[in-house]
C-alpha cells in the first residue's frame, strides 16, 4: 500500500531540550492513526513536524514519499491540519468561510457549493450556517474549525485532539465523516485523549 506519510526518526528539540524523541512512523492510504499520551509528550510537535510547520533539528518527515515542504503547491493540496489555530473572519458567517474555503480547492462551482452543504449537514451545523463564529457555543465552534479541514480534498489529514469541547453525539458525527475519509483513501493521524477515538483507528501510536 502507498505510504502518505512518513517519519524516520523525527526529531525536534528547542534551546537544547527535546520535545519530540526520535518518532517514526509509516501511515498508509486508507488508515487512521492515533497518536497517544500524556500531557507534554510531543503528540502536537509530531503533527506540526509530519505537517511541516515545526522544523526538525534531526531525522525526517515526509509527504507522498517527498520531504514535506509547504511552499510546494502539491503538499499544500494533499495536507489539511486543525492543529494550531485556524485563521477565522468575525464578519464572514459559518456557510461564507466553508465556502471560500471549498472554492479556494474546488473553483466557484456546484461541486464547491455541494461539499460546502455536505460537510455542515453531516457536522449538524446546517441550522448555525448563517450566524458568525462568535455567535455558536465552543462545541459548535469546534464543528465549524473541523468543517474548515474537512471540506477540504486532502488526502492526508492531522486533527490535534478533534473531541475538543464536543459531547459523544457529535464527535460520533465526526468520526463517522473521518471514517468514511478513510475508507475513501485518506490517512488521518489524530492525537487524542480519547478511548472512542482511539478505540476508532487503525493503529496506535503510543508516544513517552
Ligand atoms: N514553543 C515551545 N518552546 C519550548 N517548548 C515547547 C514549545 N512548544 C511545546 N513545548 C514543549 O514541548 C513538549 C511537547 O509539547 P506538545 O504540545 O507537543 O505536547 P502534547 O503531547 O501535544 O501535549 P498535550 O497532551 O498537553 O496537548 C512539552 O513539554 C511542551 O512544554
Amino acid at each position: 500500500m502507498r505510504s502518505l506519510v512518513e517519519a524516520e526518526a523525527a526529531t525536534v528539540e528547542i534551546d537544547g531540550t527535546t520535545i519530540l524523541p526520535p518518532t517514526s512512523l509509516e501511515a498508509s492510504a486508507g488508515q487512521m492513526w492515533a497518536v497517544t499520551g500524556p500531557n507534554g509528550v510531543g503528540k502536537s510537535t509530531l503533527l506540526r513536524a509530519v505537517g511541516g510547520r515545526r522544523p526538525l533539528t534531526s531525522g525526517r518527515c515526509l509527504l507522498v514519499g517527498e520531504e514535506v515542504d509547504l511552499r510546494r503547491a502539491v503538499h499544500r493540496r494533499v495536507l489539511a491540519a486543525l492543529v494550531d489555530p485556524v485563521p477565522i473572519a468575525r464578519d464572514l458567517t459559518v456557510r461564507e468561510q466553508i465556502g471560500i474555503v471549498a472554492d479556494s480547492w474546488f473553483g466557484r462551482s456546484a461541486v464547491a457549493t455541494g461539499r460546502t452543504s455536505r460537510i455542515l449537514e453531516e457536522l449538524m451545523l446546517s441550522g448555525l450556517a448563517n450566524r458568525f463564529p462568535h455567535q455558536v457555543s465552543a462545541g459548535q465552534r469546534q464543528l465549524f474549525h473541523l468543517a474548515l479541514v474537512l471540506v477540504r480534498p486532502a488526502e492526508v489529514v492531522l486533527l490535534d485532539e478533534p473531541e475538543r469541547h464536543l459531547d459523544d453525539h457529535h464527535l460520533d458525527l465526526v468520526l463517522r465523516v473521518v471514517g468514511e475519509r478513510v475508507r475513501a483513501g485518506a490517512t488521518f493521524l489524530v492525537a487524542t485523549h480519547h478511548r472512542t477515538v482511539t478505540s476508532t483507528c487503525d493503529r496506535v501510536l503510543r508516544l513517552g
